[in-house]
């Protein structure tokens, strides 16, 4: 199939974002260097000051990131707390829908570790919340607590739950809201804070979810598997292949897939959340093909399975289901259709080399929820988590 380059720029005229290619995964970490006489600077901040904020940010990105997939419909949120000297006290991300946000969370855990007193700073992947939803609002959380300094690394888009800046603008003074944005030196983490939320943001904004393509084709670009096979990729790309169904709330295929494969479409190669909310499939099937045998199968397992005749009304279904971020598992007839409807926002592509690794492409509009898939392999689960 042709490469999806090209779609990528034929769509750029309507993105605000260049295209971004990300080659390989060793070069999309989190990282970056301070500009001297930056805004931050500027604007009082010491550079061990900038650093530890730094630091701190890609601490609670990672954490958050952890439970992409499992906090739908609510956005995946992390926060890390700092001393007055900059270290990480604390770091907690939201779990799902119902339970503590991320802030709350992180403050929680420090009372019940006996360091509240120490905690001066709060980094925030996303503006606090300011309404009572399930939970208190976080603004008020953190206006009652010891914290000086609020760091929002994004305003958020949901009309619902923003306000939360401006309440933490009324603390009192000598306690202050910093905004990512407003630090050139920090538009890496700013991105980084943009991609963590890409899927819940298109949700809100778009009313659609976030759509990720897996490719994964041959050395000579095929995607057919060979006879007797489902897969033919390395266990690396079988690895990351599975991290973004672990992430996404729901995987759009079609039924030539289907009939091929009869693909399980489960979390086999790395660790799942045991309390995620069952796994939704959208079969694209305009000739009731659909084996009720798979259908029954995959209900069996908890999947929820819906039928679709038409793959343009797919993104709003899936909105209507609080589907944050949906992946794209199909052979080249579907992904055919999906790119000339120019229905994606990011394309991983998969090429396994004749000798040595895979190789690895994302295409993306903008700030890509992927690094975080790619990025993993570099960090192990912490031990009290490796389990869940
Ligand atoms: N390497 C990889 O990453 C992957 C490879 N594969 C491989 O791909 C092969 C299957 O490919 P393929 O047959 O193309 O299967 P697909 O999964 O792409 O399904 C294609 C079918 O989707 C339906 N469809 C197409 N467009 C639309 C639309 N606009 N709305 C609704 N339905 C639509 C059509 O069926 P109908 O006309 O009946 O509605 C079409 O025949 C297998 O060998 C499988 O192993 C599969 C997944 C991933
Ligand atoms: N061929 C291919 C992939 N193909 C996808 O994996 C599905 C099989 O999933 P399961 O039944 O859960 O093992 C298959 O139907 C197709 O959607 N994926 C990859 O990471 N690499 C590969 O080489």
């Amino acid at each position: 199939m042709a490469h999806p380059a090209r779609d990528v720029r034929g769509r750029d005229t309507e993105c605000s974002r260049p295209e971004t290619v990300l080659d390989g995964w060793d070069r999309i970490i989190v990282s970056g260097v301070f500009a001297p006489g930056s805004a931050s600077a500027q604007k009082g901040h010491s550079l061990a000051q900038r650093e530890a904020v730094r630091s701190g940010f890609e601490a609670a990105l990672n954490e958050a990131a952890r439970y992409l997939g499992a906090t739908s419909p609510n956005p995946a949120v992390g926060c890390c707390l700092l001393d007055h000297e900059g270290n990480i006290l604390v770091t907690e991300a939201h779990h799902r829908t119902g339970t503590r946000h991320a802030e709350a969370l992180a403050l929680h855990r420090a009372r019940e570790t006996g360091v509240i007193d120490r905690v001066a700073t709060a980094l925030v992947t996303l503006e606090p919340c300011n309404h009572v939803g399930r939970t208190p609002p976080c603004s008020e959380a953190l206006r009652d607590s010891p914290v000086q300094d609020v760091w929002v690394g994004m305003s958020d888009p949901n009309p619902v739950a923003g306000g939360g800046i401006a309440r933490l603008r009324q603390m009192p003074e000598g306690r202050n809201v910093f905004l990512l944005e407003d630090f050139p030196a920090f538009a890496d983490v700013h991105d980084g804070c943009a991609a963590l939320l890409a899927p819940f943001a298109t949700r809100i904004v778009r009313q659609c979810p976030w759509i990720t393509v897996k490719q994964a084709r041959d050395n000579k670009g095929s995607m057919i598997p060979p006879a007797g096979r489902k897969t033919f990729t390395s266990q690396a790309s079988l690895e990351i292949a599975h991290r973004l169904r672990r992430a996404s709330d729901a995987i759009i295929t079609g039924i030539g897939t289907i009939l091929s494969d009869s693909p399980r479409f489960d979390v086999r190669h790395v660790p799942d959340h045991e309390d995620r909310t069952p796994r939704l499939v959208v079969v694209c099937d305009r000739q009731n093909r659909l084996p009720d045998s798979w259908r029954e199968k995959m209900i069996g397992s908890g999947f929820r399975v819906l039928v679709s005749r038409d793959l343009g009304e797919i993104p709003s279904l899936l909105a209507d289901h609080g589907v944050n971020w949906a992946m794209v598992e199909a052979g080249p007839g579907l992904l055919g259709e999906i790119r000339r409807l120019g229905l994606w926002d990011d394309w991983l592509d998969i090429q396994t080399t004749p000798d040595g690794p895979d190789r690895h492409r994302v295409y993306s509009h903008g700030p890509t929820p992927l690094r975080f898939i790619l990025d993993e392999g570099a960090r192990p689960l912490p031990a009290d988590k490796a389990a869940f």
